[in-house]
């Protein structure tokens, strides 16, 4: 006969089954689950509109001492597109291969952390645990295409900074390796255009002088000889010392625009370009030396259509409390941890740059890394195991 398949993961994949997919996700039918969720546990629970139909929630069990400020555990609801066809099976239906593993689109990136946090909430309460600090959930939208209507417009709010937060948890990647990697910074992200114009003309002469794609394929260029800097210091390490990818800048040409015609020297022409910035950086002087690699060719300019001039680490020295509970917690579950720079970008850099610390952590170890990717998937064992590090971890935070 099966075996009953644990609550704790039936719970799971009805939150995944969910569409809440780009560019339309039924943030609606989301709230209303995990309203429902936090009333069968007791909890109290607020909705926030960020903006017209972008829905978030806050989840609320409340401490012995609300004056102390809280403990945060973020993660976002939204999910990435899929490419249907090179999915083996439905995206939204959260089915459980035989092997165990279940697949659905956000069941990296990041249900399975918002989920598991749910699940550590109501082991801690089935044992009558009281937390010291506050301890709220939120649920947030927009994350995936960058925040500007969620978490970015949230920080703001009063229902926000009625949370009086103090420290929060969210998102991370998973490993490869046997470690469970902790993000404590992220790069920054731009998004940048260069914008070129010149002298149009028939195709047939040679324009020179004041050539719109001429000049920008010299400040492409450039940016490209900075990539390949980069490159070579991830590669090989900075003074002999090995780094990672949220330790280097990056620089990928994403867009490319130009032309109306065959025969005609286009007026114009732009480049886009994905930038990130490591927080190894100085975010001015990086910003400054870019606008002086494009706007050095006349007639060039150049626009971010996405700015973020913040990229502030939190502390993981001895005697930061929040550092010391994470790999107290990590010892105890004998997990080793990795901390590092996130890559991309997550909802904690608008947490960040506020002043509250946060850590990424994704309970994911050992297995591929798929965010984003097809087939996303967690098998039902690995979900089951975080949920008691969460657990404890959440316990341990909530005292301090
Ligand atoms: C400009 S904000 C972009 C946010 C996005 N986050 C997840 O993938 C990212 O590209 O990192
Ligand atoms: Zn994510
Ligand atoms: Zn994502």
């Amino acid at each position: 006969m099966a075996q009953q398949e644990h609550p704790a993961v039936t719970r799971f994949r009805e939150y995944l089954r969910i569409n809440t997919m780009q560019p339309k996700p039924d943030y609606q039918k989301c709230v209303d689950f995990l309203a429902a969720q936090a009333t069968e546990l007791g909890l109290a629970y607020k909705v926030v509109e960020s903006a017209p139909g972008i829905l978030n929630i806050f989840i609320t069990l409340e401490g012995t001492d609300p004056s102390l400020p809280s403990i945060l555990l973020n993660s976002h609801t939204d999910v990435v597109p899929v490419f249907r066809e090179k999915w083996s099976c439905d995206p939204f239906e959260a089915i459980k291969r035989d092997d165990g593993y279940i697949l659905a689109r956000g069941a990296q990136d990041m249900k399975c952390v918002g989920w598991s946090y749910f699940e550590a909430i109501r082991a801690l309460l089935a044992k009558g645990w009281k937390p010291k600090r506050t301890v709220h959930m939120s649920f947030v939208a927009d994350e995936e295409i960058g925040g500007q209507l969620g978490m970015k417009l949230l920080v703001n709010r009063q229902e926000f900074k009625d949370l009086n937060v103090g420290f929060a948890l969210d998102e991370g990647i998973a490993s490869e390796k046997d470690t469970i990697r902790v993000f404590y910074g992220e790069r920054a992200p731009w998004w940048v255009k260069v914008v070129s114009t010149g002298q149009t003309g028939h195709g047939s002469q040679l324009i020179i002088e004041d050539n719109a794609t001429l000049k920008l394929m010299k400040v492409i260029n450039k940016f490209m000889d900075y990539r390949a800097d980069q490159e070579y210091k991830l590669i090989h390490g900075i003074d002999g010392r090995k780094v990672e990818l949220g330790d280097v800048n990056t620089i990928n040409l994403t867009m490319l625009n130009a032309g109306v015609q065959f025969n005609v020297v286009p007026q114009d022409a732009w480049a886009g370009f994905d930038v990130r910035v490591s927080p190894r950086t100085d975010i001015n002087e990086f910003k400054n030396m870019l606008i002086e690699m494009a706007e050095s060719e006349p007639g060039v300019k150049l626009e971010f259509v996405t700015f973020f001039g913040s990229n502030k680490l939190t502390p993981i020295d001895d005697g930061n409390q929040w550092w010391e509970t994470v790999t107290k917690v990590a010892k105890q579950h004998n997990i080793s941890l990795e901390p590092e720079i996130f890559p991309a970008a997550t909802d904690s850099r608008y947490l960040r740059e506020i002043g509250i610390p946060a850590f990424g952590i994704s309970y994911l170890k050992n297995v591929p890394i798929l965010l984003h990717d097809h087939d996303e998937r967690i098998h039902e064992d690995q979900f089951l195991e975080g949920i008691p590090f969460y657990s404890n971890l959440i316990e341990q935070l909530a005292e301090l």
